[in-house]
């Protein structure tokens, strides 16, 4: 069976991101979102992802950006992958896909199998579909709040594109969410923090163990 990847989200530390590498992850995610408690500037995201070898992905992840300013915060940070988490146009993305050439990753919010059955849309647009929980209303993130849907939406689904699998995640819950789902992709923030934006070390050494095996 081919070995699940794993992108540990919202690294901000040399500790954490140590940790991460450590234990395998093959996905470093990195939020420029001000008002995220996992925000970090570019220069650190560049700090940071210049620790990473060459088979570790680096994930930027930005909401709603101008292409423009997409384009250069992923010079910037020197990013492999942008994650676009907010509520993006299609064109959005072909603007950004212009002007930077880089894999691009579309969060897909989902609450109901509507929400899985829109996503045809993103066909020849984004190159991977990243399946996570709706925020609750009036939520300040539209992500990395701990959140599940159900993962019965999965089974049976006709994906319009690769996917990863992200939502209130954990180490305890990933090994049945990976055989619920098959998802060959997870992502991870708040379960393997201590409190928001804290990453804990043992938490995602434990996480990654768990996702693969
Ligand atoms: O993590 C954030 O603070 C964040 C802020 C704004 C947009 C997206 C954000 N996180 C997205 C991620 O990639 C998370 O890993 C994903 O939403 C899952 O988060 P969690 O449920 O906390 O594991």
């Amino acid at each position: 069976m081919k070995r699940v990847q794993t992108k540990i989200c919202g690294i901000s530390t040399p500790e954490t991101l140590a940790a991460a590498l450590a234990h395998g992850a093959s996905h470093i995610g990195f939020v420029h979102f001000a008002k995220s408690p996992r925000h970090i500037d570019t220069g650190l995201a560049r700090a940071l992802g210049g620790r990473c070898p060459a088979h570790v992905r680096r994930v930027l992840l930005l909401v709603n950006p101008h292409p423009a300013d997409a384009a250069r915060l992923a010079d910037e940070a020197g990013a492999d992958i942008l994650q676009l988490h907010g509520d993006e146009a299609p064109a959005q993305l072909s603007a950004i896909k212009a002007l930077t050439g880089l894999e691009l990753w579309k969060a897909v919010p989902v609450r109901t199998s509507a929400d899985l059955n829109a996503t045809a849309q993103w066909r020849g647009v984004a190159d991977r579909l990243l399946y996570d929980a709706k925020p609750p209303a009036g939520s300040d993130l539209p992500g990395g709040n701990g959140l599940r849907f159900d993962w019965m939406l999965l089974q049976g689904h006709r994906h319009a594109l690769p996917w990863a699998l992200s939502g209130g995640l954990d180490p305890a819950n990933v090994a049945e969410a990976i055989g619920t789902t098959g998802a060959t992709l997870v992502d991870v923030s708040s379960g393997v923090e201590s409190s928001p934006g804290i990453k804990d070390v043992d938490k995602i050494a434990a996480f990654l163990k768990a996702a693969s095996s």
